[in-house]
């Protein structure tokens, strides 16, 4: 006899239950090892053993006829779902007194929220109140009651804000987040060498709920041991250490360029006299994934952006650069140069691994 559909749907949501109940015990599992982390003082993140669990996920997945795609998502899902409850597990002897300086910005927040979700004391010093942390009135006293300090201002006052924090002479860890460093790398590098100053910048916005899997490059500006407590703080993310001199002509690509490519699309639409409705009803899918993009930067802080253009000295040249790509394509579409179009074409696939 067939097999009615509801009492299939059951039995699938049966198997539902089965999994989550498995998926809970995975993750108390994973909370215990969490515990031991915490007392060990070991990391968050152990690589080659997400890697073997991933691996044996997919050629499980081969011997059950699944797809190894789905295999290989499932199994990062419950990494991640496991590195994200050990990171809520408090490091006591880990937890830090920190003053962030401009708590009450959209990125001063999501610090506040992270680093009260690791454990540490968190307390403000900005301009405004804030109802779920203490607020510092005196920078100075708060500067020198903190083991770390974190300075999430605009871009442009980040200096100011450092060269005061460097004057009270406190032994904590000091860093900004700042989108350019080049405003401050004189300074940056003076703290250096006479404090633990390093200079942190989490590559997402304050909206990101996890920090694992995303991206944090942290710039040496002469102390070694800034670098590798920084490090520490942000355990879970993907890390990435570089000079600070290095840092303002890698952003000129990763946020000037993407942003400036992004604001030359909306303002193009813009100028169009074509209506969002009416070019949305005809949108093919690279000018959906477009839209989505571009909403997300003209929906974000203006003074931000314009920083970014304004104060990164490279930033003139890649953005010469892609008004020269732009000519390229007008001029091979103009001359009817299709081997220049298709040259450009290939030379973009190979640039990013040939596939
Ligand atoms: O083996 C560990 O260290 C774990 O915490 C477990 C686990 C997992 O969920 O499989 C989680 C995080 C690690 O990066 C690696 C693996």
């Amino acid at each position: 006899m067939r097999e009615d559909i509801e009492d299939i749907r059951k039995r699938i949501e049966k198997i539902d239950n089965e999994i989550l109940r498995m998926m809970a015990n995975r993750t108390a599992a994973a909370v215990e090892m969490g515990k031991r982390k915490a007392s060990d003082s070991l990391p968050l993140r152990a690589p080659d053993v997400e890697e073997k669990v991933i691996g044996r996920y997919v050629s499980k997945a081969k011997e059950f006829g699944m797809s190894e795609d789905s295999a290989s998502t499932i199994a990062r899902l419950l990494i991640h779902e496991s590195i994200e409850q050990q990171g809520l597990i408090p490091r006591p002897a880990k937890s830090k007194r920190m003053l962030i300086i401009g708590g009450n910005g959209k990125m001063g927040q999501w610090l506040c929220r992270f680093f009260a979700s690791r454990g540490h004391k968190i307390k403000i010093y900005d301009t405004t109140e804030n109802i779920k942390y203490p607020c510092e009135k005196d920078l100075k006293q708060g500067v020198l009651e903190a083991e770390v300090v974190i300075i999430a201002v605009p871009i442009s006052y980040t200096p100011m804000i450092l060269e005061e924090v460097l004057s009270y002479n406190t032994s904590a860890l000091i860093f900004d987040v700042s989108s350019v460093k080049t405003p401050s790398a004189e300074i940056l590098k003076k703290g250096g060498k006479i404090a633990e100053v390093c200079s942190v910048h989490p590559m997402f916005g304050p909206e990101t709920n996890s920090i694992i899997d995303e991206n944090v490059v942290i710039c040496n500006c002469g102390s070694y041991s800034a670098v590798d407590k920084a490090e520490e703080l942000f355990d879970g993310a993907n890390i990435t250490k570089t000079d600070l001199d290095e840092h303002d002509k890698l952003m000129a690509y990763v946020l000037g360029l993407s942003h400036a490519t992004n604001i030359a699309f909306f303002e193009t639409l813009n100028r169009s006299g074509k209506s969002y409705s009416e070019l949305s009803r005809v949108a093919s899918t690279t000018f959906k994934d477009q839209v989505e993009t571009s909403h997300n930067v003209v929906s974000d802080n203006a003074q931000l952006y314009y920083e970014i253009q304004n104060l990164n000295p490279y930033e003139q040249e890649v953005l010469s650069s892609l008004v020269d790509s732009v000519n390229t394509i007008k001029d091979a579409a103009r001359k009817n140069n299709k081997d220049a179009f298709t040259k450009m074409m290939n030379e973009g696939k190979e640039y990013f691994g040939g596939n």
